[in-house]
C-alpha cells in the first residue's frame, strides 16, 4: 500500500512579487469574500490597491518572503524522516498550488490530506479541502483522498503549545506573567453563519489550560484575544490592541490560530503588537514560536494520521 500525506495550509509570499499573488488569490476565494462575482473581484482590487504596498513592505521587513514558508519545508523534512509515508504540502494561495502537486501523488493508493488548521473554518479548512478535492477530481484521485476537519484537542499537540509556552518563560517565574492566547481573527458575520472557528478556538484554550495545570504551570490571568483585524466590518472580539491595554505585568502572547510561524507572528505579533505593547507600558512582552517542528507536534502529526486511517 502506496501512502501519501499532503499538509494544507494558505501560504504565504515565496518573493516580493508574490505578495500580489497571495493578496489576489486570498481574496479571489469565495469563503473569504462572500459576495459574488464580479463584486468579489472588485472588493478584492479596493483592498489590494489599499494594502499592497504596506504588505509588501512588511515582508521586506521579514527578508523578502513569508516564514510560513521555510518553516513548512523543515517540518515535511523531518516528517519525511519520521513517518512511514511520503509527506507533501500544498497551498492555497502562493505556490505549490493543488494543482502543481497534484501529478505527483499519481500512483499513490490513499491520500491524506491534513489541514495545517487544527480549528475548523470555512475560510481555511473548508477552502482548502475544497479546493485540494476539486484538482484531484480531474486526475481522477479524489476517492483516493481522506482528510480531516480539525484536531485541537489532540493530546500532543497541546503538549508541544506548553513545551513553547515553556520556551518563552525562559526558566522565570511563571506566575509572574498574565497569557494571552492571540488568535487571527474572523468577521463575527461569518461566526453568524454557524463557522465553528470561534468554538474550537475557546475548547483548544481549554485542552492547553488543562495540560499547563497537568504540569502546574500556573499564570497570573490567561485571556483570550484576537488579532489581525482588516477593514471596517465587525470581527471577532476582544481585539488584541484592546487586551493589551488590560495587561498590568508581563506578558506572553501564544499565537494559537497557527501550527507553523508566519508573516501574523513574526511580523504582526513580534514586531507590530509589540510596539503597541511597549508604548502601554508593558515592559517584558513575549512571543511564544508556534508548534513548528517540535516532537510533539511531529507525534501529534503521527497519531492524526494513524488516526485517519
Ligand atoms: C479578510 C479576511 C481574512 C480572513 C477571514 C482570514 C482568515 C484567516 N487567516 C488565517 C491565517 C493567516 N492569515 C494570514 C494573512 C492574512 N490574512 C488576511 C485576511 C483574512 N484572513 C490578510 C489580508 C493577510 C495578509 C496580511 C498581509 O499581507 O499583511 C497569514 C499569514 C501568511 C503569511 O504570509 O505568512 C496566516 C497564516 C486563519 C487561520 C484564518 C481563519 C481562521
Ligand atoms: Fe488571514
Ligand atoms: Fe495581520
Amino acid at each position: 500500500m502506496k501512502r501519501a500525506i499532503v499538509l494544507m495550509n494558505m501560504g504565504g509570499p515565496n518573493n516580493l512579487g508574490e505578495v500580489k499573488v497571495f493578496l489576489r488569490n486570498m481574496f479571489n476565494d469565495k469563503y473569504i469574500i462572500g459576495a459574488p462575482q464580479p463584486i468579489r473581484a472588485l472588493i478584492g482590487q479596493i483592498i489590494i490597491s489599499k494594502r499592497l504596498k504596506e504588505s509588501q513592505e512588511n515582508y521586506r521587513k521579514l527578508g523578502g518572503m513569508s516564514p510560513i514558508v521555510g518553516h513548512t519545508k523543515r517540518l515535511v523534512r523531518r516528517l519525511n524522516k519520521e513517518l512511514g509515508a511520503d509527506v507533501f504540502y500544498e497551498m492555497r494561495y502562493t505556490p505549490p498550488f493543488a494543482s502543481d502537486i497534484m501529478p505527483k501523488l499519481i500512483g499513490y493508493d490513499e491520500i491524506y490530506a491534513i489541514p495545517m488548521y487544527p480549528h475548523y473554518s470555512s475560510t481555511t479548512t473548508k477552502s482548502s479541502i475544497e479546493e485540494f478535492i476539486k484538482v484531484a477530481k480531474k486526475y481522477n484521485l479524489d476517492k483516493k483522498i481522506k482528510t480531516i476537519d480539525s484536531y485541537y484537542d489532540n493530546k500532543f499537540y497541546n503538549k508541544a503549545i506548553v513545551e513553547r509556552i515553556k520556551e518563552a518563560l525562559k526558566g522565570e517565574n511563571s506566575e509572574d506573567f498574565e497569557l494571552i492566547f492571540s488568535a487571527h481573527g474572523l468577521t463575527q458575520k461569518i461566526i453568524d453563519k454557524g463557522d465553528l472557528y470561534q468554538k474550537h478556538i475557546l475548547a483548544n484554550v481549554e485542552c492547553a489550560k488543562k495540560e499547563l495545570e497537568e504540569q502546574n504551570i500556573s499564570f497570573k490571568k490567561i485571556h483570550v484575544a484576537y488579532q489581525s483585524r482588516l477593514g471596517p466590518m465587525e470581527w471577532l472580539r476582544p481585539y488584541m490592541e484592546d487586551k493589551l491595554k488590560e495587561i498590568k505585568s508581563k506578558v506572553i502572547i501564544y499565537p494559537i490560530s497557527f501550527t507553523v510561524d508566519n508573516s501574523e507572528t513574526q511580523y504582526e505579533l513580534d514586531m507590530e503588537y509589540k510596539e503597541v505593547a511597549h508604548k502601554l507600558g508593558i515592559k517584558d512582552y513575549r512571543v511564544a514560536r508556534t508548534p513548528n517542528s517540535h516532537r510533539y507536534f511531529i507525534e501529534a502529526i503521527s497519531e492524526i494520521y494513524e488516526g485517519m486511517k
